[in-house]
């Protein structure tokens, strides 16, 4: 992703399934969900014959994708297949080469940046934050989109600033540079920022990615607290079973297009595995929750 497309996820001016569990303060989670508004149900984001592209190259042709509302979607796929790039056709930061994305059935090219700031937040897979910028100042600009001229900064921001920190664990990095973070330390805050936001959908590429076991688990009960309470989540996640044990709906992709799409444990099949990441895979049943479990096939060890 161009630097450009990537520092678009930093607001600059102010311009059904069970949850798993929660490691979370349930007080942070329902000051952030209380920040979200108005209670109506999120708006419904949909691809219809999307094509996209680097240049004249195609790397995501003929998706047709309803993202439900108020669930957890899980994007997997093999690396290359089109999952960022995907998700940057649905945050309007890669324009389409055919079809279109809509918000409740507008087209988002059609829509205000700032109301689609306030609908859609985006967390890319490498954010590039502001050189030098501290955490509290960078999670303080997920509020942004919510202020303006007549709405400058209130005290309820930074109560719910607060409340992301201390649901992402990143409450002790408040003074911290950004640039001079720990790789899954960095991840948290940035998560933080996108907490902060408040969006109606949010998308996550990858945000799990730099995280130890203990911060993943903590990280996607996060996002199920937030779904449970209304959220639209959408995250791109390579782990198979982490990712059938949190998400509500799996969409598998492949070669820039969708292969598979539904409830994890019938959509993740062995045969769906090997199609998707050319491995055999072993299929189990988690005995706590009945979701699929991934083991890969591998040559036994000497
Ligand atoms: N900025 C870019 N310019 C040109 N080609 C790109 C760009 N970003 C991605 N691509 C290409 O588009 C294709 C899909 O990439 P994408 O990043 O969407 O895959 P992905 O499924 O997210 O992969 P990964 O799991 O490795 O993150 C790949 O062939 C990739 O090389």
């Amino acid at each position: 992703m161009s630097p450009a497309a990537r520092r678009a996820s930093v607001p600059t001016a102010p311009p059904a399934a069970p949850p798993v569990g929660s490691a979370v303060p349930s007080s942070a989670l329902d000051l952030l969900h209380a920040a979200a508004g108005d209670g109506s149900s999120p708006p419904v984001l949909r691809a219809e014959g999307l094509a996209l592209a680097y240049g004249a190259r195609t790397v995501v042709a003929g998706v047709d994708l309803e993202i439900a509302p108020g669930r957890l979607t899980a994007l997997v796929g093999a690396n290359g297949s089109g999952k960022s790039t995907l998700l940057r056709g649905f945050a309007r930061l890669l324009p389409p080469q055919a079809g279109r994305v809509t918000l409740d059935g507008v087209d988002v090219a059609r829509i205000p940046s700032r109301r689609i700031a306030r609908a859609i937040g985006v967390l890319p897979q490498s954010p590039i934050a502001p050189e030098g910028i501290r955490v509290a100042e960078l999670v303080a600009r997920g509020r942004y989109p919510h202020q303006g001229i007549f709405r400058g900064r209130r005290s309820d921001d930074d109560v719910i600033v607060a409340a992301a920190l201390e649901a992402t664990d990143a409450m002790q990095l408040v003074d911290r540079r950004v640039d001079e973070l720990s790789g899954g330390q960095r991840q948290r805050v940035w998560i933080a920022m996108a907490l902060a936001q408040q969006p109606r959908i949010l998308l996550l590429d990858e945000p799990t990615s730099a995280l130890d076991i203990a911060h993943q688990v903590e990280v996607l009960d996060v996002l199920r607290a937030e779904v449970a309470r209304g959220m639209t989540v959408v995250l791109v996640i390579h782990d198979l079973t982490l990712a059938a044990r949190y998400a509500d709906d799996l969409v598998v992709m492949a070669e820039g297009a969708i292969i598979a799409r539904g409830a994890p444990g019938e959509v993740l099949t062995g045969e769906v595995v090997q199609r998707a990441f050319g491995v055999e895979a072993r299929v189990l049943e988690d005995p706590d929750t009945g979701r699929p479990v991934i083991l890969p096939r591998s040559q036994p060890l000497p």
